[in-house]
């Protein structure tokens, strides 16, 4: 809903100023968080936010809140999810930019985690949002993603946490996903995570800068905390 504020004496106002929620975000700094499935995209969120106090927005978690609604379009949702493949790119731009409206007023800048996942979806995020400052893009061995997420598969209770699926997502993250790093690494914007197996928080490692409000090393990697 917009908020519209206009001058009531139209004689001595000629000029309306329109607050939209559009405006509210127009200025956000926005982070994409790119990586496989079971990458550690999530468990690296949790540290910036700690760290930085980013609002972290999931695009998996967004979607999974609409399935547990029980909704229709939750129903419809589930039945692609369950299949590893990609829901309309609308349905997922439209959650995500209601929850970043919803959070506007508090929030120090938006991590957007598991988005895009294909260029497509960033040129439309563009088109409605805005452009982001920083790509971080958390690279992990397929084996290992694997494994974490057959691991993860036990207790999660995710429908899609299964052999089947997780082969189907880590296919579609080669084909679909891995492109976007290209696209946004012409801009300069792309930092790989290395995931170091540490047992404090953050590696302040190799000159870190601030950058955006995130750690960014020399030769623009990051290096975080994590293990195989
Ligand atoms: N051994 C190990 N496990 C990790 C590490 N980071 C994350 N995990 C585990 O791997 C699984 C996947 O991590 P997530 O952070 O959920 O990965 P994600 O990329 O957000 O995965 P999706 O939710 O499927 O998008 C979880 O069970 C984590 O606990 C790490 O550095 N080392
Ligand atoms: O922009 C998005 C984000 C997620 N998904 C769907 O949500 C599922 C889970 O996504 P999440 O990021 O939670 O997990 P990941 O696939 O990275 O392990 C995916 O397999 C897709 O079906 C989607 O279609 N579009």
């Amino acid at each position: 809903m917009g908020c519209s504020v206009s001058c009531s004496n139209s004689a001595s106002c000629s000029r309306q100023i329109v607050h939209s929620d559009d405006d509210k975000i127009k200025d956000a700094k926005i982070i994409f968080v790119v990586g496989g499935p079971g990458s550690g995209k999530g468990t690296q969120c949790e540290k910036v936010v700690a760290k930085y106090g980013y609002t972290h927005l999931s695009s998996g978690d967004l979607l999974r809140a609409e399935v547990a609604s029980g909704s229709e379009r939750g129903k419809t949702l589930q039945a692609i999810m369950q299949k590893g493949e990609l829901v309309p790119l609308d349905t997922v731009l439209d959650m995500i930019k209601d929850a970043m409206i919803a959070k506007a007023d508090v929030s120090k800048g938006f991590l957007i985690d598991g988005y895009p996942r294909e260029v497509k979806q960033g040129e439309e995020f563009e088109k409605k949002i805005g452009a982001p400052c920083l790509l971080l893009y958390i690279d992990a061995k397929g084996e290992t993603m694997v494994k974490r997420l057959m691991k993860r598969g036990e207790t999660s209770g995710r429908a899609d946490d299964n052999e089947e699926t997780i082969k189907k997502r880590l296919d579609l993250y080669y084909k679909a996903t891995e492109p976007v790093i290209a696209f946004y690494s012409s801009r300069g914007i792309v930092r790989k995570v290395r995931l170091v197996p540490l047992v404090i928080g953050y590696c302040h490692c190799l000159n870190p800068q601030e950058v955006g409000g995130t750690l960014i090393g020399e030769n623009g990697l990051v290096v975080m905390a994590g293990a195989e």
